[in-house]
């Protein structure tokens, strides 16, 4: 069967094009077709003026964290298993083996080079494969594991003697769904009789086409079209049905109602119902509760950011150009691995960049201007060294992990409504340094009012002090270096 994972993997997704390329000759297994019906397409936010707060929809944050993530994210934080359901074996594995998996899914998962399950997978999976199947509601940061757990859920669960679809996987975008058939794909590389098809935009299928293969991976609408509408494969014969990404779901226009439709066609006894989200607000819990019956829930609790191990400081500076000396003095005094500096709107991103690199600095501006494609490239190259300083928006606030970034600029500092401090935001920008426990510096460049109002909002909501730093006193700057 043709196998055009190509084809829907196109664009920025092209990374791993000759692996992928190589993989789909040699194995003529996995058929993945797109479709047309419409579906919500990552928004795309390049319009917002230059003056405006720069943002990023959650469906393109998690597309962007998700191709740019190269590993695991291994984290110390504790799991905790929120609501039990008395049926649910609740031992954790230690490695893959003990999963009793079948041999050729083992082989893919080793293929991949997972040696041992992530932290969440220790808990997940034997919930996901227990017998009888258990439902679940899963919540854990993104990149610790979550798909690879319920892929290998799903890859374990079919029965590839029965040529009809098993296993519905819905995910919010097209991007997306074709990220989790990867995954598939890839895991399943040894599982010769397994197939795989992705049900998004631009393909269209005879009407009467019954489909044979035993996983689909889709987005809500399509879904919806090709079971329900044209039933091109019957729902109640589903007996996994994964829903990812809930957040980005719930945050994606129309995508909530489509999926209780889905849902109510399926048969709730004959149905394993597993649901994955990174954030776990009232909304997503009650769409979760409303879409998973007796669920067991398990998190991965944040591990408790720690302020500990950055030192904070702010710079008194009334005007653009004030801050920018500002950097230019710290520049000269610290010695400095990687910088990242962030502003508020893309205009002064924009300024900022294009007077330090006037200045002979080696910098790189990342802000919502960029396709995602685009944003990849900067980071990779900022990743391997080639810029020292990335000067970026709230684009980069949270989620995307560089880890040898020593200093964080705030050059604005983060405010929310009525402008008031956006402590949340603080937080995690300067956590984009002092990674692992490592040592790291931030610096706000802020003016007096500021410092009086919004500075000190951050002060006392995180009982830290930050302390007054003259950039024009060279041995106060130098002292920073120890
Ligand atoms: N047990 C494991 N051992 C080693 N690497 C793993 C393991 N499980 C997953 N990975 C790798 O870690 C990275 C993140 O895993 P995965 O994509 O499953 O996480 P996630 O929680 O779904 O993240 P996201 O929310 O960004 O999609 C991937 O590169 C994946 O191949």
């Amino acid at each position: 069967m043709a196998v055009n994972l190509l084809k829907v993997t196109g664009g920025w997704c092209e990374k791993d094009k000759d692996k992928d390329d190589e993989l789909a000759k040699e194995l003529d297994k996995v058929s993945i077709l797109k479709d047309d019906v419409e579906e919500q397409k990552i928004p795309d936010t390049s319009n917002n003026s230059e003056d405006k707060e720069d943002t990023i929809s959650k469906a393109e944050l998690s597309l962007l964290s998700k191709i740019s993530r190269t590993r695991l994210v291994t984290t110390k934080a504790d799991i905790e298993v929120q609501q039990k359901n008395p049926y649910s074996p609740l031992h954790s594995v230690k490695s893959f083996e003990a999963l009793n998996l079948k041999p050729n899914l083992l082989k893919g998962v080793y293929e991949m080079g997972f040696n041992a399950p992530s932290k969440i997978q220790e808990t997940a999976l034997p919930i996901l494969l227990a017998d009888p199947p258990q439902n679940l509601i899963a919540q854990s940061q993104s990149g610790t594991g979550k798909t690879a757990a319920f892929v290998l859920a799903m890859l374990s669960r079919i029965n590839p003697q029965l040529n009809h679809p098993q296993v519905l996987c819905l995910s919010p975008t097209y991007e997306l769904a074709v990220q989790t058939a990867e995954v598939a794909t890839k895991m399943g590389v040894f599982c010769v009789d397994t197939h795989v098809r992705l049900a998004v935009r631009d393909e269209v299928l005879p009407r009467g086409t019954k489909l044979k293969e035993h996983i689909i991976i889709g987005t809500p609408g399509k879904v919806l079209d090709w079971s329900l509408k044209y039933k091109f494969f019957d729902l109640s014969k589903i007996i996994v049905f994964v829903l990812d990404e809930a957040d980005v779901m719930i945050a994606t226009q129309g995508h909530q109602d489509q999926s209780f439709r889905i849902r109510r066609a399926l048969v709730e006894e004959n149905c394993q119902i597993m649901l994955f989200s990174a954030t776990y607000d009232d909304e997503v819990m009650e769409f979760a509760q409303a879409i998973v019956p007796n669920p067991t829930i398990i998190r991965l609790k944040r591990e408790e950011e720690s302020l500990d191990n950055i030192k904070q400081h702010y710079v008194l500076c009334e005007s653009e150009d004030d801050k920018y000396n500002a950097i230019a003095n710290i520049y000269g005094g610290i010695t400095v691995g990687q910088a990242m500096i962030f502003c508020q709107t893309r205009r002064t991103a924009a300024w900022l960049c294009e007077k330090m690199s006037k200045d002979g600095h080696a910098v790189a501006l990342l802000s919502g201007d960029l396709s995602v494609e685009n944003r990849m490239k900067v980071l990779d190259r900022f990743r391997e060294g080639k810029e020292k300083v990335l000067i970026t928006t709230n684009v980069l606030a949270r989620g995307i992990d560089v880890e040898q970034v020593t200093i964080v600029v705030n050059f604005d500092i983060p405010v929310a409504d009525k402008g008031r401090a956006d402590c949340e935001t603080y937080l995690h920008r300067i956590g984009r340094t002092g990674r692992f426990g490592k040592r790291g510096l931030a610096i706000n460049l802020v003016s007096k009012k500021e410092a009086d109002s919004t500075l000190k909002q951050i002060q006392d909501h995180f009982g830290r002090t930050i302390s007054l730093l003259d950039t024009d006193d060279y041995d106060e700057v130098e002292k920073l270096n120890s």
